[in-house]
């Protein structure tokens, strides 16, 4: 017996990228992301990416497609999620408190024209906050991953990338399809041969 969860789980994926691929603003939007990262990387800065939880995964995942290779072999480019440090993580949270993880690493890490790609379902997780505004002080151009109504990050983003989702799983699927799609933009404008 196949369980029900399976195909209703399914088909509001299915629901959801539809809706995506017929919001040609939101995809409008997509290609700003791209661009600014192609910028970035174009003029020797970097792309950070943070968020929690499954969040903070896609923030890895993405930054791997970068540094590492997506399609083919590549020069890396300079691209990385800001919790993969535990030592680092352990000890700030301890010390300064949670909300202060992402914040005071861009404090040390960010300069003015790299990118900061904040990925949160709710648009107000208290770290990714402060970590966009940590950004801005650092001259930081700032990509917000979110879900419908992006949350208090709506406000706070060069580029907003709303998932019309109100449901934390199929936005970071869609969070996934788009930036894998970003990946696949910016390697093959940077690198492929003609
Ligand atoms: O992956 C999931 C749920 O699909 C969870 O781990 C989820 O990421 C966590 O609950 C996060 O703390 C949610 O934070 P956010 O997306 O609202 O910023
Ligand atoms: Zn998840």
């Amino acid at each position: 017996m196949i369980h029900p969860l399976i195909q209703t789980r399914i088909a509001s994926h299915l629901y959801v990228v539809t809706l995506l691929h017929e919001q040609e603003d939101l995809l409008e939007r997509c290609q700003q992301m791209a661009d600014a990262l192609l910028k970035a990387f174009q003029t020797g800065k970097k792309v950070l990416f943070c968020g929690n939880g499954g969040s903070a995964a896609d923030a890895q995942h993405l930054a791997a497609e970068l540094s590492g290779r997506y399609y083919f072999d590549r020069p890396p480019l300079y691209a990385e999620a800001l919790h993969v440090n535990t030592s680092y993580l352990t000890a700030v949270s301890n010390d300064y408190g949670y909300a202060e993880i992402y914040a005071r690493l861009l404090r040390a890490m960010g300069t003015p024209g790299d990118v900061l790609v904040a990925l949160s379902t709710s648009g107000n997780s208290e770290n990714v906050l402060k970590a966009i505004a940590a950004a801005r002080e650092q001259g930081m151009i700032v990509i917000g991953m979110t879900g419908m109504d992006g949350g208090k990050m709506a406000q706070l983003c060069d580029v907003l990338i709303n998932i019309p989702s109100k449901d934390t799983p199929r936005i970071q699927e869609c969070h996934m399809l788009l930036g894998h799609i970003v990946c696949e933009i910016v390697e093959q404008t940077l690198f492929k041969k003609p």
